[in-house]
């Protein structure tokens, strides 16, 4: 289970991160593009320092912006990320957003080039896993085609009414870890409200997140979940004892397309 740390105001992020590990959360994801990694590696290290915790308990993702792809300004994002975060290495660097060819004509080689950076920090052990986010099928088997290395997480929107199944299927079949982002659609989503989840909530006793929760892992899906309450924080965790039966694994899978905005990675740019 991850934390995600779209979180806008700079108290409030050291405090959520902070809690976030107190809570039990290890894995915090981040993303230059989130512009509060100074505030994402103040909460890590007063979580750290909170619990008793060493850096080493703590696996930390970042990940370099559409406007940084490229060899050589990759790696400049690398070295501001971490100087930022303040933790030493990276745990996962992540390709937040393919070059894809509506906007590139060279995204092949563009994506390339971002991931021989990534390779290079890996085998200088800056980072100790690498990885994309965002990568339809057709980008990552280019990708894994062309490179020594394959990615070993695609970081993917994926939930209720929006699970973009071909990517994860393909990624699942190349043994590369799917990570959720927005499991539950963001703050103005429907899912946690729908009315088959919060059946299936009253069915098995658990929160209507804790359902969404458990349909990502019941698929092998890491899910980023991101809170301030740590209420929320606490239920988010507490979903390791049970267990979603197959009929209801299928009703969510086949729930109709949300309302909310989905990014198509063969056509956004930022
Ligand atoms: N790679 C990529 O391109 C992207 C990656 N991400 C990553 O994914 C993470 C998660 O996505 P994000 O967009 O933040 O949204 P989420 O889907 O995690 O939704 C967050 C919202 O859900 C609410 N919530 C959380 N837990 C509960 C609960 N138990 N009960 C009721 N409400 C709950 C939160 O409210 P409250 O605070 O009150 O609990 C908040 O409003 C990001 O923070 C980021 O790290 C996100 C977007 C793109
Ligand atoms: O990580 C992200 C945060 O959300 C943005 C959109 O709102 C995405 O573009 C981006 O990938």
């Amino acid at each position: 289970m991850g934390f995600g740390t779209i979180l806008k105001n700079g108290t409030k992020t050291i405090s959520a991160v902070e809690n976030a590990i107190s809570s039990g959360y290890r894995l915090i994801d981040s993303a230059e593009a989130y512009g509060n990694e100074v505030d994402v590696g103040d909460g890590i290290q007063r979580g750290v320092i909170e619990n008793r915790l060493d850096r080493s308990d703590i696996f930390v993702t970042s990940k370099v912006w559409n406007d940084h792809h490229g060899y050589r300004k990759t790696i400049q994002a690398f070295e501001t990320s971490l100087a930022k975060l303040r933790v030493g290495y990276l745990d996962l660097y992540l390709i937040h957003w393919p070059a894809n060819k509506k906007w590139h004509k060279d995204w092949r080689e563009l994506n390339d080039s971002t991931w021989l950076a990534l390779e290079d920090l890996y085998r200088a052990g800056e980072v100790r896993a690498i990885g994309v986010s965002n990568f339809s099928k057709e980008q990552l088997a280019a990708l894994i085609e062309d490179n020594d290395i394959k990615p070993m997480v695609n970081q993917l929107e994926y939930h209720p009414g929006f699970a973009q199944k071909e990517a994860a299927k393909y990624s699942q079949d190349n043994d590369v870890l799917v990570e959720a982002w927005r499991p539950f659609g963001g703050p103005d989503s429907g899912i946690l409200n729908n009315p088959v989840i919060t059946q299936l909530a009253d069915k098995y006793g658990c929160s209507p997140s804790q359902v969404v929760l458990r349909w990502l892992l019941q698929q092998k899906i890491l899910p980023l979940a991101r809170s301030s309450n740590p209420e929320h924080m606490l239920d988010n965790l507490d979903i390791f004892d049970f267990e979603l039966d197959r009929d209801d694994m299928l009703q969510i899978s086949t729930l109709p397309s949300d309302d909310g905005t989905h990014f198509d990675p063969e056509t956004y740019h930022s």
